[in-house]
């Protein structure tokens, strides 16, 4: 995967023309277009000259540097799709040689990734985009033979990219042989006119992303060379013979980089949410706690803490476990590029789970932190509602988060028939074998004992799911009936793992690199990953109750653990929000600037509404005055 080197921050931020001085939410729909579009081909020019100088580094670990651009756009930058999807799309999937050809201009193309569907986006072999070999001519000819078939919601396609990897079923001498990828151009470089025989535009406005430029494209007997189809795991010859690929699914494997890299994108997004809602607090004084003292910092209402510090642990939850999945991810592509595809089921079903916990949760706690911010927090000013409508646009896109959470289930319930037929299974699942096998330890009040706890929840609703299929089938029902029918329970399962996932891999990563911290730094980690695995421990205490030996008493002790955390996390609430270290250029934030002048940037802000131009509106004379004037008594 080609990463492009991020310019540093000072660089970014010094560059004046970058700056708005109209706040975003006062333009329009065009308006706000057109000026990202400005401010993304100043960050697009600084990334080729940059690129230029430094070598592309290959695997490049999740990094959140790209999302400047997010606070340089205060929106979504349109260019993102090329970078997420477009270029690694034709780094995994196209063959050296058409690496070669197609990425020759380097930054001269902008490129979008277009897959989804007006009429389908989860059921892919269900897509109706085709692409069909023309022995004669040596080419492909596009189509979209109904409007069902139109691609629908590809970033940048609307107005932005000139280039894109289209998902189509390809079709060889009659034969369909399913989804394939299919490199191109869609707008002339000089003029950047649409092409003839396609139609092109965006989708219109959306509840957030609405700098995106998510488009729709439709082919009418559009035609591209044989060669432009991505040829890396299957091929079509001159001759037209199809060779297919060691595993169809490779094909979706630009899907599974992006969900493994939502996971360290969530993390950051939370860190925002974090340090505007914390700092807020720290600045807002609001009631008493002892009425004959003066008003409180919000931040020390207990209730407040148990709102707020529960993002400040996930976020660095999320960043850990992004990191490790990362590292799965790597390994994997490396194994697939060395011939084995192996542990590419296991890849898919953790990217699944992972990236669906990380967005669901990313969205409930932004809103969270919204809410923790009373009126104030409503205000566009505070970031909080756009960095809501951004976040849970994730939960959608790239998979919906049902739609995966059963895939996940999918591989719960393969393993746990291998733990049942005796095989050894990786080490992600591995705890099903020792349920099966009865090997379990009773419930024990310490983070390695909730993990535990948690792992036993995921074996039992899943030999749960295992037996209500069964039970459907001994009823008449065909398999996939059957797993229709237990569906409620296998997303139960899913989310059980994906959160077990996340609690153990926090808490031993933690507990790993603590001994080369400073005691201090160890000590405020291990705080808020025993804060983040406590707080889960008893959001599930229904579960824990039925599939494991914990008592009231534990959970009693539970709890009173968990409210001490919160004081002892409360002193270094501030700086732990500091240390994220988001500069206000990015954070893009009132209520959460460094300097805690809420009040005074609050009224910046607002006296910057066009509305305040002038003390009376036209709409008085034009409209107001008539009707008050003819009612007057
Ligand atoms: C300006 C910026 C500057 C610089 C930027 C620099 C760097 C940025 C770099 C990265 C940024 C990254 C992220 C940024 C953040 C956001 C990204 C930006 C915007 C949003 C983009 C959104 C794009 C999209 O939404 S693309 C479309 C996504 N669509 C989907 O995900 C479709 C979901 N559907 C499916 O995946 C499949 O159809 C299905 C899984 C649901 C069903 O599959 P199928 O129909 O084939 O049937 P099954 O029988 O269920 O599966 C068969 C077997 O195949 C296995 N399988 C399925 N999928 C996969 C897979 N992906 N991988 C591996 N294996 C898979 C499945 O397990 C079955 O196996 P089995 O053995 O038979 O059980
Ligand atoms: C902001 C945004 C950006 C996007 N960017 C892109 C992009 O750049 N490129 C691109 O190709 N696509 C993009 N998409 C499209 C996105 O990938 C799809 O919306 C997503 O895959 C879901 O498909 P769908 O919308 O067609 O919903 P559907 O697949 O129609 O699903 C609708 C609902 O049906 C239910 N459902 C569907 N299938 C199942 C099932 N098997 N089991 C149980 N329930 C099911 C679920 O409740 C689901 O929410 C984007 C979407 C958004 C919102």
């Amino acid at each position: 995967m080609k990463c492009y080197p991020v310019p540093r921050e000072n660089l970014v931020l010094s560059i004046d023309n970058l700056k708005d001085d109209i706040p975003e939410e006062y333009l329009s729909h065009k308006e706000c277009y057109e000026n990202v579009i400005r401010k993304g081909s100043v960050l697009y020019d600084i990334f080729s000259e940059l690129s230029k100088d430094r070598k592309h580094k290959a695997h490049q670990a999740p990094s959140n540097a790209y999302r400047i651009s997010d606070g340089i756009m205060q929106n979504v930058n349109p260019f993102l799709l090329h970078f997420a999807l477009f270029v690694p799309a034709i780094t995994n999937q196209a063959t050296p040689e058409q690496q070669a050809e197609f990425l020759k201009h380097g930054f001269g193309i902008i490129g979008t990734y277009a897959q989804t569907e007006l009429g389908h986006g989860t059921f892919l072999r269900g897509l109706e985009t085709t692409a069909t070999l023309d022995l004669e001519t040596d080419e492909f000819v596009l189509n979209s033979p109904t409007l069902t078939s139109y691609k629908w919601w590809p970033g940048g396609l609307g107005h932005t990219a000139n280039h894109c990897v289209v998902m189509a079923q390809l079709y060889v001498k009659g034969k369909c042989h399913g989804p394939h990828l299919f490199f191109v151009q869609i707008r002339d470089i000089e003029t950047h006119e649409p092409l003839p025989g396609l139609k092109l535009g965006e989708i219109g406005a959306k509840m957030g992303f609405n700098t995106a430029d998510n488009g729709f494209l439709g082919f009418h007997n559009f035609r591209i060379p044989r060669n432009n189809m991505l040829m890396k795991n299957s091929q079509v010859l001159k001759d037209g013979t199809y060779v297919e690929s060691k595993n169809e699914k490779l094909t979706y494997g630009s899907m599974v980089f992006v969900r493994v890299y939502l996971l360290s994108d969530m993390a950051y997004m939370l860190a925002r949410a974090a340090t505007i809602s914390v700092r807020y607090s720290a600045v807002r004084h609001q009631s008493h706690i002892k009425p004959d003292e003066p008003e409180v910092q919000i931040l020390d209402f207990v209730i407040q803490q148990h709102k707020l510090f529960i993002s400040i642990a996930t976020s660095h939850a999320f960043k850990i476990c992004g990191l490790w999945l990362w590292q799965t991810y790597s390994k994997v592509m490396e194994d697939i590029g060395k011939g084995s595809m192996d542990r590419l089921p296991e890849l898919h079903a953790l990217s699944c789970c992972l990236k669906t916990t990380s967005t669901r949760d990313a969205g409930w706690l932004i809103e969270q932190c919204r809410l923790a911010c009373g009126g104030h927090g409503y205000l566009m000013s505070s970031n909080l509602p756009s960095l809501y409508t951004t976040a849970t646009a994730a939960i959608t896109y790239e998979g919906e988060s049902t739609v995966l959470l059963l895939q996940t289930a999918r591989y719960l319930i393969k393993s746990w028939k291998r733990a049942m037929e005796g095989e050894s299974l990786p080490a992600t699942v591995s705890f099903l074998s020792e349920y099966f096998n009865k090997r379990y330890n009773k419930w024990e009040n310490t983070p390695k004992g909730i993990v535990d706890g948690l792992k036993l929840v995921v074996a039992g609703v899943t030999k749960m799911c295992a037996e209500s299929i069964q039970k459907h089938v001994s009823r008449g029902q065909q398999y996939e009936e059957a797993w229709n029918s237990s569906s409620v329970q296998l997303i139960k399962a899913s989310e059980a793992y994906s959160r077990a996932l996340l609690c153990e891999v926090f808490w031993f990563e933690v507990d790993k690199v603590s001994s080369t911290l400073s005691n201090n730094l160890a000590v405020v980690l291990k705080q808020l990953a025993e804060l983040y695995i406590t707080y889960w421990a008893l959001e599930k205490r229904g579960d824990l109750l039925v599939y494991t030996t914990i008592s009231k008493d534990d959970l009693d002790k539970l709890q009173e653990r968990y409210e001490e955390l919160l004081a002892l996390i409360r002193p270094n609430a501030v700086g732990l929000v500091d240390s994220f270290d988001i500069r206000d250029e990015i954070l893009c934030s009132t209520l959460g600037a460094y300097d805690g002048r809420v009040y005074e940037r609050m009224m910046e802000h607002a006296l910057k509404s066009p509305l305040n131009a002038e003390t009376v509106n036209q709409s008085f004379h034009k409209y107001m005055k008539p009707v008050i004037l003819k009612h007057k008594i």
